[in-house]
């Protein structure tokens, strides 16, 4: 179980004059915009550390919530985390129940932590499969932090690429047909253009259109894949796969993955450019 204290810890337990050298040194270069993670390795951790496997997630949380406030403080603007998949459900009852009490406590902690860090929080992904109580956490934690712009972290849960665009093609679709049914018998026949979906419009309507491409994508635990995460929107994305497990990814796995962006800054910004 997460502790209270630990906002105490995550805040000020980590602001040691190295950290915050090291951070500032790592700013002399080009900063990413937007960092996501794939936070493999919590259970094969608990088993490392021979704990039972809800400390595992318990640790990765505190892991996550450390990456925030190092994003934060590096100058990252979007931080975005891939908390429970849609095909998470198909684990066993007491383990999907242990993530979601994990993210009921990490709501309360986010809520303490946004009153010393002004962080906007934004859950994406299809919320309709979440508890009532958990939604409703949720959407209140996403309402009180709205205020926020310095810095976004959003928290995927439910969430899944697949659903991602069938919800986002659903939604425009729907506003396309309001749209139409709105003019019809005025000058229908004049609009037809206008009537067809475009890509602008699948991106307004996409769970994460609330942040820009990630500029990076850090996967744990030794995977190489990208297990329907984020497909739209990591084409020009710098993929870094660690060996770490998730709970032990600390400052100096950030500090090596941002120098790689930063080495390949250049070649990535072109590639930009050439889409
Ligand atoms: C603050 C906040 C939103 C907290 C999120 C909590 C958290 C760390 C969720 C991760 C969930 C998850 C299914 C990770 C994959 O590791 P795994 O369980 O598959 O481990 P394995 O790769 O060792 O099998």
């Amino acid at each position: 179980m997460m502790k209270d204290d630990n906002v105490g810890k995550i805040l000020f337990g980590w602001t040691s004059f190295i950290r915050k050298f090291v951070l500032r040194v790592l700013r002399v270069g080009p900063i990413p915009s937007h960092i996501a993670v794939i936070m493999d390795g919590n259970r094969r951790y608990a088993k490392k550390k021979k704990l039972d496997e809800g400390a595992g997630h318990d640790a990765g949380a505190f892991a996550l919530l450390c990456l925030l406030v190092n994003c934060y403080e590096l100058g990252v603007k979007y931080l975005s985390a891939y908390a429970f998949s849609i095909d998470n459900f198909r684990r066993k009852p007491n383990e999907v129940q242990k993530i979601m009490d994990l993210l009921r406590e990490s709501i309360t902690l986010l809520t303490r932590i946004a009153k010393h860090l002004p962080v906007r929080v934004h859950f994406a992904g299809n919320l309709a499969l979440l508890s009532a109580d958990l939604r409703d956490a949720a959407l209140r934690l996403m309402e009180a932090t709205a205020g926020y712009s310095k810095f976004v972290f959003t928290i995927c849960v439910c969430y899944t690429y697949s659903d991602e665009i069938i919800h986002a093609v659903q939604e425009s679709c729907q506003e396309k047909c309001n749209h139409i049914q709105e003019i019809r018998g005025i000058d229908a026949c004049g609009h037809q253009d206008e009537n067809l979906i475009k890509l602008a419009d699948i991106e307004k309507h996409m769970y994460m259109a609330i942040a820009p491409d990630p500029d990076i994508l850090i996967r744990t635990g030794d995977e190489y894949r990208l297990s329907n995460y984020l497909l739209w929107q990591t084409s020009c994305t710098q993929l870094s796969s660690l060996s770490t497990l998730w709970p032990e990814f600390s400052i100096w796995h950030l500090v090596w993955v941002v120098l790689n962006f930063q080495l390949n800054n250049p070649y990535l910004e072109k590639k930009k450019m050439q889409l």
